[in-house]
């Protein structure tokens, strides 16, 4: 709430917000923890060697540790910790608590004993640009394929989500310290990063508001801003993806559809399932700006197909009925698969063969698990075992496509499919009616 920002009175724990960078210079754990700068008062010394760490490990910390008092809110001091060094100098500061931190230093103990290659290697397929109505936006160098990897991308910026226990200008001094604290160049790169109120008291927040992902750093949950991916402007219908490796501490992107060379690339900031009027109700109140993609700039035809997709996604949810009383949305539904796809002409099937359909007109490829899901399971009830093992390895693909390659919650269901066949599942012939032997092959 902007108005809530810019009403607060400054409190900052020095007397007011930083506004000098500060020494750099390379501070051990250890070391950090028997400083005076910025260390918290009070703490046991069993506190200072057990919650900074002892210095065991590689990741080092390049500034002390700068800490808030103990906060109600989390029951702990917040702190902000910076590696400059971070991926050959790319760098990373975090705010949040000791014990967190604690976690986070063993993960980034990781990238610097075994470095990826990969990982903030880019972008090398695609540039940034001015695009009308915009902004910056980021444009595809080359051509991509569906499923293509783009980028893998560790944030700058980690902020424990914790809007309770500090004003606005109090939290700022913190945020503003752990970005002084990152090599001049992340620096310039973030602080270059598009705002939402333009509130110069308020700018870290500012850029974190427009430009931050939700990410756990263990088991809780962190913003992270990846100055890079920040330029992927929104579109409901997005022909790329992301999902995080939280152990890895990685954004990672992939392409959802072939893309053209030249072709802006972009993400949805949102749920895309949603109505029309809803999507551009969330993209205004958290983003500032009416959506004009081909989805929001037809909106009827959009919410149709939505609301179809819906009552079919309903239809298949519930397993009480059979071929012989098919819901009405099934059986009003006069659709013929075309050829490639036609693997089984029988109404379920077809209906589940439209809901692909529909989110392909959509430009929905990227959440296609869901819609694949419920056609293995079509042909699964009616007995087709050969369309249903197809769509099961879609609907795993889909799944780590979204998910990233665990897959998320239903993943262990394909897998189960896959290697023990459809047959043991339960969904097999649970569609099949009176006639059962008729659709037998
Ligand atoms: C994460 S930034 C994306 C990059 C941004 N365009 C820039 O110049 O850095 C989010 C902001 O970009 C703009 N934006 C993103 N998608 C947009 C779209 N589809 N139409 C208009 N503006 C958009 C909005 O101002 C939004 O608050």
């Amino acid at each position: 709430n902007p108005e809530a920002l810019s009403t607060v009175h400054a409190r900052g724990p020095d007397g007011g917000i930083v506004s000098t960078q500060p020494e750099p210079g390379v501070v051990s754990q250890s070391q950090a923890a028997s400083q005076g700068s910025g260390r918290p008062e009070g703490l046991s010394s069993e506190d200072k060697a057990g919650r900074f760490g002892s210095g065991h490990h590689g990741a080092t910390l390049s500034h002390p540790p700068v800490c808030t008092d103990v906060l109600a809110s989390v029951d702990d001091i917040l702190c902000v910790y910076t590696y400059a060094s971070f991926s050959d100098g790319r760098g990373i500061s975090i705010f949040t608590t000791p014990a967190v931190h604690e976690h986070f230093s063993q993960l980034l103990e990781r990238h610097y004993s075994s470095p990826d290659p990969d990982i903030n290697a880019g972008p090398s397929k695609w540039t940034s640009r001015f695009i009308r109505g915009k902004g910056i936006g980021v444009v595809a160098t080359t051509a991509l394929a569906y499923g293509e990897k783009l980028s893998s991308f560790t944030p700058v910026l980690l902020v424990l989500l914790d809007e309770q226990s500090l004003t606005p200008l109090e939290r700022e001094h913190y945020l503003r310290t752990a970005i002084l604290q990152l090599p001049a160049p992340t620096r310039s790169q973030f602080l270059a990063l598009t705002r939402i109120y333009d509130d110069d008291r308020i700018e870290v927040q500012d850029i974190i508001k427009a430009n931050s992902f939700e990410l756990q750093v263990g088991g809780i949950m962190h913003l992270a801003v990846f100055p890079e991916i920040s330029r992927l402007n929104h579109d409901c219908a997005p022909n790329a993806q992301y999902y995080m490796q939280p152990e890895a501490l990685t954004h990672v992107l992939r392409a959802t559809r072939d893309v053209r060379e030249g072709e802006e690339l972009s993400i949805s900031y949102i749920e895309p399932l949603g109505s029309a009027r809803k999507r551009g109700y969330h993209l205004k109140a958290a983003f500032h700006f009416m959506c004009g993609c081909d989805r929001c700039s037809d909106p009827d035809a959009s919410d149709a197909r939505m609301s179809k997709i819906h009552a079919l996604h309903d239809a298949f949810q519930d397993w009480s009925w059979t071929e012989d009383d098919v819901p009405e949305v099934i059986g009003d539904l006069s659709f013929s698969p075309p050829p490639p796809s036609k693997h089984y002409n029988h109404p379920i099937t077809n209906a589940a063969e439209y809901v692909i359909q529909l989110h392909n007109e959509e430009g929905l490829e990227g959440f296609l698990d869901t819609p694949f899901g419920h056609a293995a399971l079509a042909y699964a009830g009616l007995k087709q075992e050969k369309p249903a093992m197809l769509y099961a390895k879609k609907a795993l693909k889909a799944l780590r496509l979204r998910f990233g390659p665990a897959g998320g919650a239903n993943a262990e269901v394909w897998e189960g499919i896959l290697r023990d066949g459809i047959r043991k599942h339960w969904s097999w012939g649970k569609r099949l009616g009176g006639n059962e032997g008729h659709h037998e092959l």
